[in-house]
C-alpha cells in the first residue's frame, strides 16, 4: 500500500518544504504521488489564495516566485486535505495549531504517524508541553517525530544546499521520514532525540531576537557572536535541565548550533528585532511584524514570552540573564545596551552587603553604567 502524505500549512516553509515533498513523492513509488496541502484560505487581490495555487502553482503570498509541484493540490478544508492520510506534516505557526488535530483526529488512515515542523513551546498548569506531544495527544497518541534545521524557506525554496534533523522516537518512522524529506539538496540526518530537536528550534528563535538587538546597535559580529554563544549555554541548560537525556551531541546537528547561526544572521526573528531598536521604543514587535512580514509570523517573541512564564514560575529566571534581558528590552522598555551585562563586559548596578569596623551592615556600590564604552551614564 503506498502512503499518502498530507501537509497542514502552507506559509513560508510550508510551501518550500511541499516542493521537496512534492517532487519525492512522484519519485518514491512506495509513497502515493498526490500531496494534499492544507491552505488558511484568504483573498489576494480579488481571488481565493487555494484557486492561485492551483491554477498557477505558485502561493503568490508567502513564497511568490517559487513552483510547486504540479501533485501538490491546496485545499482549503483540513478535513479532506488529511482524509485517508499516513503521514501528516504539521507545518504552520504554532499559535495556530489550536483546534486543528481535534477536525483531523480520527480522519486520517489508522498507522497514521505525524511530524511537526513548527518551531515553538507550549505551556499549561504543570509546566512546560512540546508542540510534538499537543499534537500526539490530539490525535489520539500517535507517533509524531520533528523536523527542524539550519533551513531559511527561501534558500531552500531557490535550491541552496542545507542539511536538517530529523528526531524520532520509533526508528522505522525516523526512516520513512527520510524518504519523504531527503534530497540531494536537502540533505536530512536522523536521530533518536525528539525534544532535543525540538526544543533547539524553538530556543534559538529567542537568541535571534538577541542578535538583532546586536545589528539594531550597530555592534558588530564579535558581540553578535558572544550573544550566539551565551544564547547556545542558555538553550542547552534549558534543555538539559528538563530532558537529562538529550545529548550535548543533538546541539552539533543541524537543528542545534546550524539553525542557531542562520537564524542569527538571516531570519526574520533577527531582522524585526533589528528594527525594533532601530525605531528606537516607537514600535511593537506586532507593528514590525505587521510592517515587514506581509502575513509572515514571528515566532521568537511569542515564544519568549512563553519561556519567561515557565521560568517564573519555577523563580528560576536569574538563571537565564540573556533570556530575561532578551524579554525585559521587547516587553519590558529595559534599554537595549542592558543586554550588554549578559557578555559580562558592562557592568549593572550591584549593591554589595559587607560589614564596617564595628559590626554594622553597611552597602557598598559599585560602578554602574551602560551603553558603548565612552558613554558612562553614571558611575558611583
Ligand atoms: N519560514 C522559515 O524560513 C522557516 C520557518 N520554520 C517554522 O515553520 C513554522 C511555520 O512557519 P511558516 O511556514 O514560515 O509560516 P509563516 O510565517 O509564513 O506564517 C503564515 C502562515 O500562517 C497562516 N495563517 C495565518 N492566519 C492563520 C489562522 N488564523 N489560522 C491558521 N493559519 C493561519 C497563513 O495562511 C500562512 O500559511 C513556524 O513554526 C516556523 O518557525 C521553520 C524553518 C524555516
Ligand atoms: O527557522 C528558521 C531557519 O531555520 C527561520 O527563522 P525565522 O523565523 O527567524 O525566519
Amino acid at each position: 500500500m503506498k502512503k499518502r502524505v498530507a501537509i497542514v500549512g502552507s506559509g513560508n516553509w510550508g510551501c518550500a518544504i511541499a516542493k521537496i515533498v512534492g517532487n519525492n513523492c512522484t519519485h518514491h513509488p512506495h509513497l502515493e504521488d498526490e500531496v494534499r496541502m492544507w491552505v488558511f484560505e484568504e483573498m489576494v487581490k480579488g481571488r481565493k489564495l487555494t484557486d492561485i495555487i492551483n491554477e498557477e502553482h505558485e502561493n503568490v503570498k508567502y513564497m511568490p516566485g517559487v513552483k510547486l509541484p504540479t501533485n501538490v493540490i491546496a485545499d482549503p478544508d483540513v478535513v479532506s486535505a488529511t482524509r485517508g492520510a499516513n503521514v501528516l506534516i504539521f507545518v504552520l505557526p504554532h499559535q495556530f495549531l489550536g483546534g486543528l488535530c481535534k477536525k483531523i483526529k480520527g480522519n486520517h488512515a489508522q498507522d497514521c504517524i505525524a511530524v511537526s515542523l513548527i518551531k515553538g513551546v507550549h505551556f499549561d498548569s504543570k509546566g512546560m508541553v512540546l508542540i510534538s506531544d499537543m499534537i500526539k495527544e490530539g490525535l489520539n497518541g500517535m507517533d509524531v517525530s520533528v523536523l527542524m534545521g539550519a533551513n531559511l524557506a527561501k534558500e531552500v525554496a531557490g535550491g541552496a544546499f542545507c542539511e536538517t534533523t530529523i528526531g524520532y522516537n520509533v526508528e522505522e518512522n525516523g526512516k520513512l521520514l527520510h524518504t519523504i524529506f531527503n534530497d540531494p539538496l536537502f540533505h536530512v540526518t536522523i536521530i533518536n532525540d525528539v525534544p532535543g530537536v525540538e526544543i533547539c528550534g524553538a530556543l534559538k528563535n529567542i537568541v535571534a531576537l538577541g542578535a538583532g538587538f546586536t545589528d539594531g546597535m550597530g555592534l558588530g559580529d564579535n558581540s553578535k557572536a558572544a550573544i550566539i554563544r551565551i544564547g547556545l549555554m542558555e538553550m542547552k541548560k534549558f534543555i538539559q535541565s528538563r530532558y537529562p537525556s538529550v545529548k550535548d551531541a543533538t546541539f552539533f546537528e543541524s537543528c542545534g548550533v546550524a539553525d542557531l547561526i542562520v537564524t542569527c544572521y538571516g531570519g526574520r526573528n533577527r531582522r524585526c528585532a533589528e528594527a525594533f531598536v532601530k525605531a528606537g521604543g516607537r514600535k511593537s514587535f506586532e507593528e514590525l511584524e505587521r510592517e515587514l512580514l506581509n502575513g509572515q509570523k514571528l515566532q521568537g517573541t511569542l515564544t519568549i514570552k512563553e519561556v519567561m512564564q515557565i521560568l517564573q514560575r519555577e523563580g528560576i529566571v536569574d538563571q537565564y540573564p540573556l533570556f530575561k534581558s532578551i524579554y525585559n528590552i521587547a516587553f519590558e522598555k529595559a534599554p537595549v545596551e542592558s543586554m550588554l551585562a549578559t557578555l559580562g563586559c558592562f557592568e549593572l548596578e550591584q549593591v554589595l552587603m559587607a560589614k564596617n569596623q564595628f559590626g554594622q551592615v553597611v552597602t557598598k556600590r559599585t560602578v554602574v553604567y551602560y551603553g558603548k564604552a565612552g558613554d558612562r551614564r553614571a558611575a558611583l
